[in-house]
């Protein structure tokens, strides 16, 4: 046989008893009937409890009780046939009539004792069951309506009375037996002492019914109705991607809904797990879900934990001093006393050392624990045995549970790299010997990104999120994006990777979205935004969301990025640019960023820094961290200025061909940069000290391009002007090294410590003479490629293969 709970939500309105109903129909139906217990309607047990206390305060109740006279006459009328519905209104009217009897006299003496307040109580459950009794009835025919006060019998401790075991037990077998053939219907919750005064079990009440009557019956399982799909992952309101577990152990669920999921309270699971019955947690409103089962053993799961657990507000207690070390009975004397002032110690650490304690408790009770504590220790206080109590507030705990972490190693590595990458910080660790559960104290404030972060690096079969934070929607951000939105259900898919852009600035308008900003209207989403455009306040902003697995893009050509990056990094947020500037300023700066990174455990790539997509700063990252040595690089590094002297033939002139180059999207947003040298000089700048040269600007000897006038234009307009005029100069070039069979190049050079960018004519026997469009080529002369170099060659310019070079970034911080 089966027992069968109903909730309070799950009898609260005629809709959710008929699916109620429909639930027991097939039930019913078996030869072993089953027992159904009920608690009151959803906010009964609530409103009666307020009037108890109206009536002791000397306050009316009478709004209450016509309140609740008629949300059950509704429900009765709406679900019985009208022949029906007189017995059943004539009793609940007995009912109503009794109560109102006891709160006038609640009333008159103004006095509300714990026996008067369970028999209010007691109401509910009582009118409740026996209104779906009698709905039951009219469908099923053969249905009891159970008075648990009958069966369940306890001591009178009333508000939380505890269960005589074996007499209830042969009570409630002695009841089914006599009634085979009929479904019980129980009200949960309540209970009678030794003189039939009715008495209550406590919190989750009808759970601990439902359980008591299983394991006296030896029921095949007990479900628990109620309107959640079961026990879940995480906190569905902190973390959108926790999902239903289908089983669980007890004790995992004990773990579990300790911290936060309200689904059942654990210690009314006991009677089923001593006796080994199943418990399935259901779902009244969305039946069909298969629900989540707790057991005894779990077949063998593939999760490593089955959840995460969290309080999302305590206070920790630090006790430190001389005093206690090797003294045995201290923590005795700390913790008996608090358990005699009756507060809750939720979790406790100490070190081996044992020269200092830590403790967790409810914030409402941290001033008296510090106050008790500094009265039973005052001679050790005032001998300095012990220093004085640290309390810390706006604490909060996360716990990951599961019994699987007993076999695994790295549990606790992958826990803390994910709170540690995302810049969390752990002020406590317990752990105990069971290894069911791994606690951490971390800062309130920390809680939801933790959480997050956490569930994204155990539940590996989700797709893990990265919200990422972009500057710029010129050329390269724009194209980042269309490229994002293509491709995010083949990323989800095959890398398990999910990309919500949660922030945008350009240099008007900023705007952010925790959920992610949509790739398909985020042009607009930008200009309507009230935010007009602040680098120090959209850091800030991006700060304060502290969103998990957070990344920072700059996708600007501006140098005020560039002073944010470390302030960024110190917040264990990765930063990726296609910004050169940052890079290629002075050494000191560089070496910052790259240690602050390092430091905090977060990611620094730039690989469109050099050669747009094409992978030139990763091989020379894994030719260095394999340990070889960089001898010479030569190469060309400007994908304008390939794209020029490629174009740059016959009848051609020199000032269309750049115009030609900056509509392609190959130059910078000022091509002077391009021609000038200096965008070269920044990459062979950042190559040389990827390769272990500490170099500066100074140190880089650039042969520029262009002449005088031009260099020195003011505009980029003025500037295009020069070349118009400067066109002589450059056909000159030009037909010199045509009249030689060879090309005009612009290579770079570093060799023995000293980097030089040089203009020169090649011929075909040169490795370089064979380029066209934007190609770059980058040839690496190492120890280990020393007969022949390694080389990279390709498009290095433009704005769909620098957009992919950073994409390829993100996916690689999302690795990570
Ligand atoms: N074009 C290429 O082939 C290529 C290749 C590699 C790297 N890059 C680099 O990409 C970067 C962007 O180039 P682009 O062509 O997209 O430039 P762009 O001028 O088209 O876009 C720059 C964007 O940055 C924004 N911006 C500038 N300063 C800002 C600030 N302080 N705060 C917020 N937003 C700001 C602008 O509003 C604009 O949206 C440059 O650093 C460039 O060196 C370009
Ligand atoms: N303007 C750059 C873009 C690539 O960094 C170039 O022409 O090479
Ligand atoms: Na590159």
């Amino acid at each position: 046989m089966k027992v069968l709970k109903f909730g309070g939500t799950s009898v609260g309105s005629v809709s959710s008893i008929q699916t109620l109903l429909s639930i027991l129909k097939d039930e019913v139906k078996n030869e072993e009937k089953p027992v159904v217990v009920l608690s009151a309607m959803g906010g009964v047990t609530n409103l009666l409890s307020a009037m108890a206390e109206d009536a002791a305060n000397g306050k009316e109740f009478t709004a209450g009780l016509a309140e609740l006279e008629k949300r059950h006459f509704d429900t009765v009328k709406a679900l019985l046939d009208v022949q029906n519905q007189n017995p059943a209104l004539t009793r609940l009217k007995i009912h109503f009539n009794q109560l109102e009897e006891l709160l006038q006299g609640v009333l008159t003496l103004r006095e509300l004792t714990p026996k008067t307040r369970d028999q209010v109580l007691a109401f509910g459950e009582r009118c409740s069951t026996l209104m779906v009794s009698k709905v039951a009835a009219q469908h099923f025919g053969d249905v009891l309506f159970v008075d648990a006060a009958d069966v369940i019998k306890t001591d009178s401790a009333f508000g939380n009375a505890k269960v005589n075991t074996e007499l209830t037990e042969r009570l409630v077998q002695g009841l089914y037996t006599e009634n085979k053939g009929k479904t019980l219907i129980v009200t949960g919750f309540i209970a009678s002492n030794d003189a039939g005064q009715t008495t209550t079990l406590g919190r989750g009440g009808s759970d601990y019914t439902a359980a008591i009557f299983g394991a006296a019956l030896n029921a095949q399982e007990v479900q628990i109705w109620t309107d959640v799909n079961g026990m879940m992952t995480a906190d569905p309101r902190m973390v959108k991607k926790a999902f239903s577990l289908t089983e669980l152990t007890y004790t995992e669920a004990m773990e579990l809904s300790y911290f936060g999921a309200k689904v059942i309270y654990p210690p009314t699971m006991i009677p089923a797990f001593l006796k080994k019955i199943p418990i399935v947690i259901k779902n009244t409103f969305e039946p069909e879900f298969e629900g989540t089962v707790i057991r005894h053993d779990c077949k063998a799961s593939t999760l490593p934990i089955k959840g995460i657990s969290s309080i999302n507000n305590i206070s920790i207690l630090n006790l430190e001093g001389s005093g206690m070390v090797g003294k045995s009975g201290f923590s005795g004397r700390l913790f008996s006393l608090l358990a005699r002032e009756q507060i809750n110690v939720i979790l406790i650490t100490q070190s081996s050392s044992e020269h200092s304690i830590t403790f967790a408790v409810q914030p409402q009770d941290t001033d008296r624990a510090k106050q008790v504590i500094e009265q039973e220790f005052e001679l050790e206080l005032a001998a300095k045995k012990l220093e004085h109590l640290v309390i810390e507030k706006n604490l909060a705990i996360l716990a990951i549970v599961g019994e699987n972490m007993k076999q695994t190693p790295g549990m606790s590595g992958k826990l803390f790299h994910a709170l540690g990458r995302n810049g969390v910080n752990v002020r406590a660790i317990a752990q105990g010997s069971s290894e069911y559960n791994i606690s951490v104290i971390i800062s309130a404030n920390d809680l939801s990104k933790a959480l997050n972060a956490v569930h994204d690096a155990f539940f590996v079969q989700l797709t893990k999120t990265l919200h990422a934070f972009c500057l710029g929607t010129g050329n390269i951000g724009k194209t980042l994006f269309n490229q994002l939105n293509a491709h995010s259900e083949y990323l989800k898919d095959n890398n398990g990777i999910q990309v919500k852009i949660a922030g945008i600035s350009n240099t008007r308008k900023m705007t952010f979205n925790s959920d992610g900003i949509s790739l398909d209207t985020w042009q607009n989403d930008l200009q309507s935004s009230p935010y007009e455009a602040d680098l120090q306040s959209f850091i800030n902003r991006m700060k304060e969301m502290n969103l998990p697995n957070c990344v920072f893009i700059d996708n600007t050509a501006s140098p005020v990025p560039i002073g944010f990056y470390e302030e960024i990094f110190k917040a264990n947020i990765s930063v990726i640019t296609c910004n050169k500037i940052g890079n290629s300023g002075s050494y000191k700066q560089y070496r910052t960023f790259k240690d602050t990174a390092r430091a905090h455990g977060v990611d620094f790539f730039y690989e469109t820094n050099v050669g747009a997509g094409l992978p030139i700063i990763n091989t020379l990252k894994n030719l260095m961290n394999s340990g070889d040595r960089v001898q010479r690089i030569e190469a060309i590094l400007s994908g304008t200025i390939s794209f020029i002297f490629n174009n740059f033939k016959g009848d051609a002139n020199f000032h269309d061909v750049v115009k030609e180059a900056q509509d392609k999207g190959y130059t910078e947003p000022d091509p002077r940069d391009d021609l000038s040298g200096k965008d070269f000089m920044r990459k062979m700048l950042i190559l040389a000290r990827d390769a272990g040269y500490a170099m500066e600007e100074a140190d880089v000897e650039i042969e520029s391009v262009l002449p005088k006038a031009s260099l020195e234009a003011k505009t980029v307009e003025d500037f295009y002007a020069t070349l118009k005029t400067e066109d002589a100069h450059f056909a000159k070039l030009k037909d010199a090294a045509e009249k030689d069979g060879k090309v005009l190049r612009y290579i770079g050079k570093l060799e023995d410590g000293k980097v030089t960018i040089t203009l020169q004519m090649v011929d075909e026997n040169h490795p370089f003479y064979m380029l066209s469009g934007s190609d770059n080529i980058i040839s690496f002369t190492t120890d280990r490629y020393r007969e022949r170099p390694l080389v990279v060659k390709g498009p290095g310019a433009g704005a769909e293969v620098t957009a992919a070079g950073v994409f390829a970034d993100l996916i690689n911080v999302g690795a990570n």
